[in-house]
């Protein structure tokens, strides 16, 4: 039996347009046979916007409802699930509402401003009895899945020290500075932004790492550089030490830099591990093995699929709510709280205070 989630897509920007794309690609393109997506209304502030994305992004099916408030969509009958790709700092809000009105959510990372707002919201959904799960796409990737499936095998030892970068070259100083990712009103800065990435992946190989036994990290330091043009932070860099499998991750992300080459270098006791950019959906990685610090093997593996990449979550999502489930296994709610909190901590040592009133729940 093949279920069908049907979802309701809250706002229509950038990130919101590549994932119904990937929504409306035939699963069985990546030889998934038992679960399928429809889109079934598209909320926006205007109407006349929702009408234009369905139009730009779905064929104009003229079965998909076009509204011009997200209230409608998450009171529409239909919807199973709310997607929601507003700006990080309406994340907050927009899921509360959701979850209210008994919808399953999938939320854009970051999941919520700071660690407060996210527990609440996982309250409020164990409340209303809904799946919440943050759209940390990465994590259900293929090539992700294979990079952990290898540290498995314990063929390079334990990783030691993890390296990850995510920067962008947003062109900062040309852009306005209402943009999101300058505007400290909406999180702008590398951080909330970029910072999920090279922490997704410290995440997936330390504290996923079994013998971490999910121990939060015993050190998180953090330093920030931030820009004149708005006070939010251009550069950041923040270091997470694992004492109990005696390891580390270093961590980095820039809004005026390209990415980082390689985007994550995984150093381990007999081999390295280096994948490609961009982190977040890498689709290739070199393997060094090492035997007394010398290289004496080397291989590459790639990966090809239809669509951006962000199906794989789509799928996740289905799968928990056809089995009930209240959290996905592979990125539950106890990494996002992770993620909020290191950037709570980052945001606290680098000195980045939200404006009053951005923070719904402190
Ligand atoms: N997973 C990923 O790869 C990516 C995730 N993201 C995440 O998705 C979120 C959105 O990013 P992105 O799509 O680039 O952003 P955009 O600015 O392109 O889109 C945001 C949308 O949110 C709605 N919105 C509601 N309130 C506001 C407001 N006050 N100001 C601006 N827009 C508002 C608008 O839709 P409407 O007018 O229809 O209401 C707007 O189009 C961010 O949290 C980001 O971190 C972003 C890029 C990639
Ligand atoms: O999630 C993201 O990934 C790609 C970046 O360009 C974007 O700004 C960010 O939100």
């Amino acid at each position: 039996m093949t279920f069908t989630l049907r979802w309701g897509i809250i706002s229509t920007g950038k990130i919101a347009a590549v994932f119904v794309k990937d929504l409306l690609i035939d699963p069985k393109t990546c030889d998934v046979h038992d679960v399928v997506h429809k889109v079934v209304a598209v909320g926006s502030r205007k109407v006349e916007t929702a009408q234009e994305f369905v139009t730009a992004n779905a064929g104009g099916d003229a079965s998909i409802k076009a509204y011009g408030t997200y209230e409608e969509v998450y009171a529409d009958k239909d919807v199973d699930a709310v997607y929601i790709g507003t700006p990080h700092t309406y994340h907050y809000t927009n899921a509360l509402d959701a979850i209210r009105a008994k919808k399953h959510v999938l939320c854009e990372k970051p999941v919520t401003s700071n660690v407060a707002e996210l527990r609440a919201l996982l309250a409020a959904a164990k409340e209303n009895g809904v799946f919440f799960m943050e759209a940390l796409w990465t994590r259900f990737q293929p090539l992700p899945q294979a990079v952990l499936k290898l540290l498995e095998t314990g063929e390079l030892g334990a990783p030691v020290v993890v390296h990850a970068d995510l920067s962008g070259d947003f062109d900062i100083h040309n852009i306005p500075k209402t943009h999101r990712i300058l505007d400290p009103a909406l999180g702008g800065g590398a951080l909330l932004d970029l910072g999920p990435y090279p922490l997704v992946w410290a995440i997936m190989t330390l504290f996923e790492n079994p013998r971490n036994e999910l121990t939060a990290p015993s050190n998180i330091s953090g330093s920030m550089l931030k820009t004149p043009l708005t006070g939010v932070d251009a550069n950041t860099s923040f270091t997470l030490t694992f004492d109990k499998i005696q390891a580390q991750a270093v961590l980095s992300c820039s809004i005026n830099l390209p990415a980082a080459a390689p985007g994550v270098t995984i150093r381990c006791e007999k081999g390295v591990i280096r994948i490609a950019t961009p982190i977040y959906c890498s689709k290739s990685f070199k393997v060094e093995y090492l035997e007394r610090g010398k290289v004496v093997r080397e291989e590459e593996k790639k990966f090809d699929y239809i669509g951006h990449g962000m199906h794989w979550e789509a799928h996740e999502v289905a799968r928990c709510i056809r089995d009930g489930k209240s959290e996905s296994a592979l990125w539950g709610h106890n990494k996002s709280l992770l993620e909020m909190s290191v950037f709570d901590e980052v945001r606290k040592q680098g000195g980045y205070v939200f404006p009053k009133g951005v923070e719904q729940v402190v």
